[in-house]
């Protein structure tokens, strides 16, 4: 009686009709679970998913308070948790406890070292953007934008983790992204139809999503697998300085840690490419999407980067605080578009009150910052994409508090720095130089994001066209 409010529950299915109503006709999850708040008139929703217990959480007091707590800290332990974390759960991003902690202060020490938000990062992000301005100057003609960015985005992070880049040609690792970006749009933060009824794997392996979950542990590990063994075999003890090296020095100098093993690091290179991938190409992909729907902002930006840029010496990270409008843009881009519109999922390991209600023991949380992205209390018109939100009356850029694309507390992204450092030069690079319209030869896009795990937009073809 004192679970939050939502739809009756009925049995085996609880209350997962009521909301697939609400998706067939809002096109997401995240609007539907947005709706069914408004109709129960509660910030705190509950459901039961199959056997599950889900509580959707809604406005920024409550989700402050919920990414500051250890008592939602942990992540659930359910069948498609496990099944994406290879058949236990390892890695970082669905680890919980002690193994949590320690990969997780590896992972940042080893960030830092790397030069997380310094030169070293922007040497990476910019080998991979003169790639693209090469792409673009050879052929800006009808260009697939949703093509252009992932791979650049995917060998960044691979020379982050495996300390080479990657070849645009690798099939491997082409197979991989579009593996990715099929199970982004089959499944959702509460691990959808597969996660609530687990024998549909065996009736309808295909169209559960259960075959494709396992192909892509079968190329992740497979993929990972073979440059371990390389990284192994070169290991001499000097520092190399990417991060399968550095677990490799962790796992000889704590042979009886269980946290630094074999299966761990696999996941560990797992986790950084499904966190990283899509959330930062689809991010930049909706940035020249917006442009080319909204031609006075891309004047507004490029204007900007004129005045401020007149060498032709690289734009790089730092060169931000120059340039407040096209910040703006990138962060009405971020709070507009929300690519991960529910973030989580958390789990409750013990039955814990939230305002006047009891969340039981095991419930899986999900948030959703695109309520807190979408308050119109707060943001008046946040409909409308409109830059100038984040800047004050003297042009410069205002943060507020409630922009939490990247969460908020002890979980919150551990990639925010070189997220953030590829958005910026990627944009401001290409804006400088090319202008972007939509190919002539094509229906204009929407620009309304399809739904999933991770927000996508539509494809889209783009005409860049040389400025100078
Ligand atoms: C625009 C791009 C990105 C966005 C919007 C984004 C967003 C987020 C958010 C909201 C979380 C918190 C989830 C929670 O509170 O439960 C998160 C976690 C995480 N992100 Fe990102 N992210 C981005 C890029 C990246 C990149 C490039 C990397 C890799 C270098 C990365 C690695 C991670 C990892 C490993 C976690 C899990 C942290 C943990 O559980 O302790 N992300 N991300």
């Amino acid at each position: 009686k004192d679970y939050p409010p939502g739809p009756k529950w009925y049995p085996i299915k609880g209350s997962v009709d009521a909301l697939r109503k609400y998706i067939v006709k809002c096109g997401s999850q995240h609007i539907a679970f947005a709706k069914l708040a408004q109709e129960y008139n509660t910030n705190i929703l509950g459901l039961k998913l199959g056997e599950d217990f889900v509580v959707v959480v809604f406005t920024y007091d409550i989700i402050k308070h919920i990414l500051r707590s250890e008592d939602f800290e942990s992540r659930p332990d359910n069948f498609f948790i496990r099944l994406r974390s290879m058949g236990e759960k390892k890695g970082i991003t669905c680890a919980d406890g002690e193994r949590w902690s320690s990969q997780r202060g590896f992972l940042v020490k080893h960030f830092r070292n790397l030069g997380f938000g310094k030169e070293e990062m922007q040497k990476m992000v910019q080998e991979e953007l003169s790639d693209i301005l090469l792409t673009l100057e050879c052929n800006g003609l009808n260009v697939e934008v949703g093509k252009l960015f992932s791979p650049a985005v995917i060998s960044i992070l691979w020379n982050l983790t495996a300390g080479s880049r990657i070849k645009r040609n690798d099939r491997r690792l082409q197979n991989i992204l579009d593996l990715l970006a099929r199970r982004s749009k089959i499944f959702d933060m509460a691990g959808g139809r597969l996660n609530m009824y687990p024998w549909l794997r065996f009736i309808m392996p295909k169209k559960s999503g259960y075959k494709l979950m396992m192909e892509i542990n079968r190329e992740m590990k497979a993929f990972f697998m073979e440059v371990i063994k390389e990284h192994y075999a070169n290991w001499n003890g000097k520092t190399r300085g990417d991060l399968i090296y550095e677990f490799i020095t962790e796992m000889k100098k704590n042979t009886f840690n269980s946290y630094f093993t074999e299966d761990q690091l696999v996941m560990v290179c797992a986790d950084i490419l499904i966190a990283g991938a899509q959330t930062t190409s689809n991010t930049l992909d909706f940035a020249f999407l917006m442009m080319i729907l909204h031609e006075n902002i891309q004047c507004k930006v490029q204007e900007e980067l004129d005045r401020v840029f007149q060498s032709d010496v690289p734009i790089a990270y730092s060169d931000r605080i120059n340039t407040p409008y096209t910040e703006a843009v990138l962060m009405e881009v971020e709070r507009f578009l929300h690519v991960v519109p529910i973030i989580g999922p958390r789990r409750v390991l013990t039955d814990v009150k939230l305002e006047q209600y009891i969340i039981p023991k095991n419930t899986t949380v999900l948030i959703s910052t695109y309520s807190v992205h979408m308050d119109k209390e707060f943001w008046i018109d946040p409909e409308v994409f409109r830059p100038e939100r984040f800047l004050n009356e003297l042009n410069e850029l205002v943060v507020p508090e409630r922009f939490i694309p990247f969460g908020l507390g002890k979980r919150r992204c551990l990639g925010e720095a070189l997220a953030k450092s590829c958005l910026f030069t990627f944009f401001a690079e290409i804006m400088r130089k090319f202008s972007v319209t939509c190919s002539p030869n094509e229906t204009k896009p929407t620009g309304i994001p399809i739904g999933g795990m991770t927000l996508s937009p539509e494809n889209y073809k783009a005409v860049f066209t040389k400025r100078h």
